[in-house]
């Protein structure tokens, strides 16, 4: 018998089950990556089992993976092109729905794919929602040549910018540097607050090395932000319209607690 879901999980799975409200019948949807994704997934396997037709576009190896695993038919974005949708969680996100992303470092195909998408969709608990972005430290993804160099030229570059903090660490697995799926390295910037991140996302970008940044800049459509009471919120940066429901649920979707992530 599965353990009843803690209410962070229960908020991640209210999120996400909102979010396949937006998932129609032959859709192409770009697949996020990390915990809050990884619901998303599974209920998107539930309906697929019941009968939806969707292509997914995984953003990782593990998404990928659980995407095949739950019967979600998978494809790259080569082959798919252009996507109707993408639903992914985020480290944070701002008023404006500008985000952090890359927590779980998969950013740089996180990017990629929501770029490639009519519209991007964020399901996030409310622990992701914040004034100003950057308590969560910044992902940079950069190539293992010279490495160092590139780690130097980020501090240079973020000490004559709007931040509080100046620490760049190499993100660790382990003994060893964390290896993204595209074979990189993190960068992870302990910047405190922003103060332009759309400035910091097109700076970060010209250093030689850096491969991409974690700021996801007028790229994210909506946010549906989930509540362990099982009330979620709906924000549509385009139209400004916002609003709020409840999910019901039954306690034998906790079916999916455990899965993990
Ligand atoms: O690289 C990982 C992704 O950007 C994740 O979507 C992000 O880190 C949020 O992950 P989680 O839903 O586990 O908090």
């Amino acid at each position: 018998m599965p353990a009843k879901l803690s209410a962070i999980d229960t908020a991640k799975f209210v999120a996400a089950k909102r979010a396949c409200e937006f998932v129609e019948d032959g859709m192409r949807v770009g697949l996020g990556t990390g915990s809050t994704a990884a619901w998303l997934v599974r209920c998107l396997g539930e309906l697929v089992e019941d009968g939806l037709k969707i292509t997914g576009v995984p953003t990782s190896i593990r998404t990928a993976e659980l995407a095949r695993d739950v019967g979600i038919s998978v494809t790259t974005l080569d082959e798919a092109k252009w996507l109707d949708l993408t639903i992914d969680g985020a480290d944070e996100y701002d008023p404006e729905l500008n985000l952090i992303k890359g927590g779980g470092g998969a950013l740089l195909q996180e990017k990629i794919v929501a770029t490639a998408s009519d519209r991007m969709i964020v399901i996030a608990d409310r622990t992701k929602q914040v004034e100003t972005l950057g308590a969560f430290p910044l992902p940079v993804e950069v190539i293992p040549f010279g490495w160092q160099t590139t780690k130097a030229l980020l501090e240079e570059t973020i000490a004559a910018l709007d931040v509080m903090g100046d620490k760049v660490t190499l993100r660790m697995d382990g003994n060893a540097p964390y290896i993204t799926d595209e074979g990189n390295h993190i960068l992870d910037l302990h910047l405190g607050r922003i103060g332009n991140a759309r400035q910091m996302a097109l700076v970060l970008n010209q250093i030689p090395g850096v491969v991409e940044n974690g700021l996801f800049i007028d790229i994210c459509d909506i946010v549906v932000t989930g509540n362990g009471n099982g009330r979620v919120q709906v924000k549509d940066i385009n139209n400004g319209s916002s609003s709020e429901d409840v999910i019901e649920f039954d306690e034998d979707e906790n079916l999916f607690a455990d899965l993990g992530d």
